[in-house]
């Protein structure tokens, strides 16, 4: 059966290296989404997002879209059947409102994580040195809302503490296995 794992939470939560662990370590294909963001230094257009013009971003189809701190985010079902096409794990990196729409629309196939950390002061930390959006994502509306897990979430999403990155995996590895996601390479 194919299933979406949702990673969604704070800027600096650590979603996007969890997605990363699970496509290197479990072979998970990830569903790449559409910004029209500028692309951070390390990032690779096609891989990490698709880096969209204003007037590009408006041509696809997106099964939902946001703004976060200004910019558009958008995700389709073609890039969701891109992913299963690659393996039946996948996973895609949201925010909290993008997240509630995948865990209404496709109930069945998917699975949420919320992450967070045990401080506010450890999101900084990590996003301050960014040179792109860095604190300013943190501290913009779609940030600040994003901090807490919203109510409409509650039932519907495992909460997954990334505070130590070895005690993350541990986590994360329980939360595969309880949902028949764990397939070793
Ligand atoms: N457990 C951890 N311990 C220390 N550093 C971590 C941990 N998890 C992630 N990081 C680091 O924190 C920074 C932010 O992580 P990451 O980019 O994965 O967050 P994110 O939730 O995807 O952020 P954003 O939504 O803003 O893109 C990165 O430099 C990452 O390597
Ligand atoms: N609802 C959606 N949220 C998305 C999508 N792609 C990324 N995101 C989320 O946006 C914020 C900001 O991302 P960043 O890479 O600029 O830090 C973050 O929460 C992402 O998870 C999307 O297609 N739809």
């Amino acid at each position: 059966m194919k299933r979406l794992l949702i990673l969604c939470g704070a800027p600096g939560s650590g979603k996007t290296r969890i997605s990363n662990y699970l496509q290197q370590q479990y072979k998970f294909s990830r569903v790449i989404t559409h910004t029209t963001r500028p692309a951070r230094p390390a990032e690779v257009a096609g891989q990490d997002y698709y880096f969209e013009s204003e007037l590009s971003f408006k041509k696809h189809h997106y099964f939902e879209r946001v703004v976060y701190d200004q910019y558009h985010y958008g995700s389709s079902r073609a890039g969701l059947e891109q992913a299963w096409n690659k393996s039946d794990n996948a996973v895609i990196v949201l925010d909290t409102k993008g997240a509630l729409t995948y865990c209404q629309q496709l109930p069945e196939q998917t699975i949420c994580c919320y992450i967070t950390v045990s401080t506010p002061q450890i999101l900084l930390q990590r996003v301050e040195h960014r040179e792109v959006t860095g604190k300013k994502h943190l501290q913009s509306q779609e940030g600040q809302r994003d901090l807490q897990i919203p109510v409409e979430l509650k039932d519907k999403c495992q909460v997954l503490i990334n505070d130590e990155w070895q005690q993350t995996v541990k986590n994360l590895e329980r939360v595969l296995k309880r949902n028949g996601l764990l397939s070793e390479v």
